[in-house]
């Protein structure tokens, strides 16, 4: 039986009027999840028939996930070990916290630059060796110059990527005296926003690692970012830069790292993922994937998609869906339909039809689609007779559909 798309299944009549239930796959803090109230919710490791599923590293087959689930919230950025395509065929958000790990992403990147800068790696290495053997305490501070470094004030930066994490990478460059250049063609307003009117914008990546003693790498990796920084761009960097690389071990190609380290071209590669052939060689400091391992980002991203995923059970908003737009709107009228439809022509109208026919009016609508999805959230000012979403849910192309 397509239980998902039947009014039974798919569609939950009265959401607010029932305990709603909400599986957790891995271990969330007691103190995010008393966000659900608990006279509205029930929150477990072992819930049968959930409306949501909370995980984080866990892995997701929803073909096998049950017919009650309406989302899925991931305690993290992107979407981890669920597989998105079969969410979306049945219709399902799955939310996400994308900026709540910024600030500790930034962090780190500043605490690689400064690993790089001051030699950190090669003087923690030297104590430790010294330390077995009696009288390392003069020896080593008999030597205070042996691991001279460079500041970080006065010093270039270039910013490759600013959205959430490039942009306060930049920010907070600038507030240690560094100069700071930036690239992003596809920038959003709000990342435009957020960003110091001192952050330089540079015309092209090679007029970026002309001008840069240090380059940060901060873009998703996809077909255009894979190996950008490549063998070419060894011929426009500063002689003995440092790449610091915390977006993906793809963004910069290791071939290129490998060459520009053996002619000095470069000085230092900071990277955040483990990468054969490379991780071992002298010049690199490589970090296990840490970015985002701090408690307050953890705590951060759960609070977030505990929030949004209420939001979306209670009021059908979504926000920061990884596969869905965008989209919210006020409450009014007696009812909320709540539609998750693909993305093609005349949808609007069949639903527009099916409420008309019901002798429905509506109140207030608002539509929106990303890519081959889209969603439709349509507040009626009449009680929603129950055979309706059902004539809805067999529209061609409606996935899911609830009413709250
Ligand atoms: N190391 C970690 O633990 C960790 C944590 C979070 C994010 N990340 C990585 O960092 C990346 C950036 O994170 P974010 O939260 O800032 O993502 P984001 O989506 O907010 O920002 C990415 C930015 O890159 C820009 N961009 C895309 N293609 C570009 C190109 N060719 N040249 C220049 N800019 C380009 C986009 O316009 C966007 O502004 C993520 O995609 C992820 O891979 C790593
Ligand atoms: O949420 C996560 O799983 C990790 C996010 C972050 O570390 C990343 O690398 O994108």
């Amino acid at each position: 039986m397509d239980g998902l798309k039947g009014y039974g299944a798919a569609h939950n009549s009265g959401t607010l009027g029932r305990m709603l239930r909400v599986l957790t796959l891995d271990t969330v803090s007691a103190q995010a999840l008393a966000r659900f109230p608990a006279g509205h919710y029930r929150v477990g490791a072992a819930i049968d028939t959930p409306d949501a599923i909370l995980l984080q590293a866990a892995t997701l087959d929803p073909g096998n996930s049950p017919a009650s689930l309406k989302v899925v919230g991931r305690i993290g950025t992107g979407a981890g070990q669920v597989d998105v395509d079969a969410l979306s065929a049945r219709g399902i958000p799955l939310l996400h916290a994308p900026s709540a790990n910024a600030n500790a992403v930034k962090e780190l990147v500043l605490a690689g630059m400064l690993m790089a800068a001051r030699h950190l790696p090669e003087a923690l290495a030297h104590v430790a060796a010294e330390a077995a053997e009696p009288g390392f305490q003069q020896r080593l501070l008999a030597q205070p110059l042996r691991f001279q470094g460079s500041e970080l004030a006065g010093r270039t930066l270039g910013v490759v990527g600013l959205g959430v994490v490039g942009v306060q990478v930049a920010n907070t460059a600038r507030l240690l005296g560094m100069r700071v250049l930036g690239l992003d063609p596809f920038v959003t307003v709000e990342g435009a926003w957020q960003l110091s009117a001192e952050v330089m914008r540079t015309g092209s990546i090679n007029e970026l690692y002309a001008g840069s003693d240090f380059v940060s790498f901060h873009v998703p990796l996809n077909d255009a970012t894979r190996d950008l920084f490549n063998a070419a761009s060894l011929a426009h960097v500063r002689n003995g830069v440092v790449l610091v690389n915390f977006a993906r071990a793809g963004v910069v190609s290791s071939a290129a790292v490998r060459e520009g380290l053996a002619d000095g071209r470069i000085g230092r590669y900071v990277t955040d993922f483990p990468e054969p052939g490379l991780t071992s060689l002298d010049g690199v400091v490589t970090l296990p994937h840490l970015g985002a391992a701090t408690r307050e980002a953890a705590a951060h991203s759960a609070a977030m998609v505990i929030d949004q995923t209420r939001d979306y059970l209670e009021n059908g908003n979504l926000v920061n869906a990884v596969n869905f737009p965008g989209l919210r709107m006020p409450r009014e009228g007696r009812a909320r339909l709540c539609v998750a439809n693909r993305n093609q022509p005349n949808i609007l109208g069949h639903l527009t039809q099916v409420l008309g026919s019901a002798g429905v009016n509506i109140t207030q609508m608002r539509n929106a689609s990303l890519g081959a999805m889209a969603y439709t959230l349509i507040d009626v000012d009449d009680d929603v007779p129950p055979a309706l979403p059902s004539a809805m849910a067999a529209i061609d192309g409606v996935l899911s559909i609830r009413v709250i």
